[in-house]
């Protein structure tokens, strides 16, 4: 299912005295298949575009196309459930939203309100759980009895038992601990390949953009101004310093090394395995000459 946002606009509180305008002239197609992750200054409007994403939010004006969906302001919108069904959101703590007594029945909740039976539903939920790398003896436990990290993720296997085809993340590991953060990501990575489907994440940490995402758009005051590889975007570092983002810490690091060392490396490194091959090769070279 492919995305494609045109002119998007959305106003809060439209007709009153305290009526904002928090999008305006967002333009973006996201092909089935790619890892996007949005990224852009505090109040730039990266929720409140996600939110359009499952019509949980209408544009007040231009539309947004989810697949065969249209979702455009002023029109009735009969087809919401159908949309939701393809588009899962984990919001910002997600457990949050944890409300009933078991594991199992929290997870089941999605699948049975979309018309799943209580069959399919009980086979949805095992496959949702260890998708995220918990054990059935859980599913009887209320989930206020879990740790915050296993919390997290029986709210996270409530989207996937939904198996949407589009996923979206809002800040899916706000509030864990360094190892939690990087075990989450890497399983919504592992995910996203397992399940061939599309990926959006909202981040604020350039490296997990720079890590994860096959693209990257960068939002500002509202609208969308730089869409590109990581690569690309991780280029355009005086545009990034006027939307107040920086570069990853591996690119940081390489910038330093650059000057200290007064060398250039021949390409942008994402990770620190590619500044060490590119130092290596410039330290050959220097020996063989
Ligand atoms: N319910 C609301 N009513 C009025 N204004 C709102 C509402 N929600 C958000 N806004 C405003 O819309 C703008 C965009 O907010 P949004 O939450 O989409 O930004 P964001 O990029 O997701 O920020 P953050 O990174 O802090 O989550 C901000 O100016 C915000 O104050």
């Amino acid at each position: 299912m492919d995305i494609e946002i045109k002119e998007l606009e959305h106003r809060y509180q439209v007709h009153s005295p305290f009526e904002r305008l928090a999008l305006y002239d967002v333009n973006i197609t996201v092909k089935e298949g790619t890892y996007l992750a949005i990224i852009g200054h505090t109040g730039s409007g990266k929720s409140t575009l996600l939110q359009h994403l499952n019509g949980l939010l209408k544009p007040t004006r231009g539309t947004v196309k989810i697949g065969d969906y249209l979702i455009k302001a002023g029109k009735k919108q009969k087809d919401l459930k159908a949309i939701r069904k393809h588009v899962g959101i984990v919001f910002q703590f997600p457990e949050h939203q944890l409300f009933e007594e078991t594991v199992e029945k929290d997870i089941a909740f999605g699948p049975i309100n979309f018309g799943v039976s209580r069959e399919e539903a009980k086979q949805k939920v095992r496959e949702a759980l260890a998708s995220v790398g918990l054990s059935e003896n859980i599913l009887e436990k209320s989930p206020f009895e879990l740790s915050g990290g296993q919390m997290r993720r029986v709210a996270i296997a409530g989207v996937l038992a939904m198996e949407p085809e589009i996923l979206i993340l809002d800040e899916p590991t706000a509030g864990l601990d360094p190892k939690g953060r990087s075990e989450i990501m890497d399983l919504f990575y592992q995910l996203h390949k397992e399940r061939n489907g599309t990926t959006i994440l909202v981040t604020h940490s350039m490296e997990d953009a720079a890590k994860y995402a096959d693209e990257i758009a960068v939002m500002h005051e509202g609208t969308m101004k730089l869409r590109g590889t990581p690569q690309e975007i991780f280029q355009s570092v005086e545009e990034l310093h006027s939307f107040g983002l920086d570069l990853p810490q591996t690119l940081r690091f390489q910038h330093e090394l650059e000057r200290t060392l007064q060398v250039k490396l021949e390409k942008l490194s994402l990770t620190a395995d590619d500044i060490v091959e590119q130092m290596k090769k410039l330290m050959y070279v220097g020996e063989k000459s």
